[in-house]
């Protein structure tokens, strides 16, 4: 069913620079939550000290009711089984075959016969759509089939929690558009928790249930998909819109009085428009042949009511 993940009052730091400070949130069982966040926000970081990786300054993380923040290195060990995770680079070892690769975390971490190995990586491998890749090596394949080996990698100990480093990075659109249908299709099959950080602000607007936007060493946001979608947050907006005008400079943040010019200009200051105005993207469903638990029933019903409202409204 998937574990929850309690942050509360995180801080992190290196050195004199503050990564950032007093996050708090809670990453629901079973649910999809995505990280979003300028370049250099601290994303990285931030599922790094998930896992344990990287200790904090200050705060707690409990995943499954244990502070990971607080545990020694063999209690780590126990708590990180617990884990998927999703390199940015699919993280596989360049001298061996996708089939080893996908293998390797069963042959170093469990006692399982090669037989019940070689049931389980062809399953996972099927999932992802890489049946008749066994023997490629990573070199050979392209980015897109890279991220989909590491995820089947990610999936063989049969994870809780599996965490997403910029899944789409790389990828061409429609590259981008399957990986977010096989991460749909996924979380109705496992029932695990997803976190996904990315820029991919298409992909943030279909996928999860859950968004949260890094910013100025903060949390600025977290929470249900349609609140941080029409939310009037001028950081929110200018990030959801990928826009150059608001408080996201290319480097550093702009000052106040400039802000303003720039949203007064777009017709877009936080008078000039109704709260909420903003369009919900329709919510990505699992694809036809999955069999969907009731959390995503009730996601498609409601799916359908906003479609039928928004017909009506027309
Ligand atoms: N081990 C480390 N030691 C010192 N500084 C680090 C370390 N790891 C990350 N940083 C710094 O922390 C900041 C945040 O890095 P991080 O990679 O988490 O950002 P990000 O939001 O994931 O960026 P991007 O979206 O570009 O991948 C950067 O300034 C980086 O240089």
């Amino acid at each position: 069913m998937g574990v929850e993940i309690c942050v509360e009052g995180l801080t992190k730091s290196f050195g004199h620079q503050v990564i950032w400070q007093d996050v708090s949130l809670t990453l629901p069982a079973g649910q999809v939550s995505v990280m979003l966040g300028p370049s250099g926000t601290g994303k990285s970081v931030f599922l790094k000290t998930l896992v344990g990786l990287l200790k904090p300054d200050r705060g707690s993380v409990k995943v499954a009711g244990r502070d990971v923040t607080m545990l020694r290195e063999h209690e780590l060990y126990e708590v990180r089984k617990l884990f998927g995770v999703l390199f940015q680079d699919g993280a596989l070892f360049g001298s061996m075959n996708l089939y080893d690769n996908i293998a390797f975390p069963l042959r170093e971490h469990t006692r399982k016969s090669e037989s019940q190995i070689r049931h389980i990586v062809l399953e996972k491998m099927d999932m992802v759509g890489l049946i008749g890749s066994e023997g490629k090596l990573p070199g050979e394949i392209s980015g897109g089939m890279r991220k989909r080996a590491g995820l089947a990698r990610a999936l063989v100990l049969d994870p809780e929690i599996i965490l997403f480093d910029e899944p789409d990075s790389g990828l061409d659109p429609v590259r981008v558009a399957y990986l977010n249908q096989l991460i749909v299709d996924l979380n109705a099959q496992i029932d695990a928790t997803f976190l996904i950080v990315t820029h991919d602000i298409a992909s943030a607007r279909q996928v999860p249930d859950n968004i949260g936007l890094l910013f100025r060493r903060e949390l600025v946001m977290f929470g249900p998909r349609e609140k941080l979608l029409t939310s009037d947050e001028p950081v929110v907006r200018q990030f959801l819109n990928g826009r150059m005008q608001g408080p996201i400079g290319m480097a550093e943040e702009k000052d106040a009085a400039q802000v303003e010019r720039e949203l007064a200009r777009l017709g877009d200051g936080a008078h000039a428009r109704t709260p909420g105005s903003q369009a919900l993207t329709p919510r990505l469903l699992p694809g036809p042949g999955i069999t969907r638990p009731p959390r995503w029933e009730a996601i498609a019903r409601r799916e359908a009511e906003l479609h039928r409202e928004e017909v009506a409204d027309a």
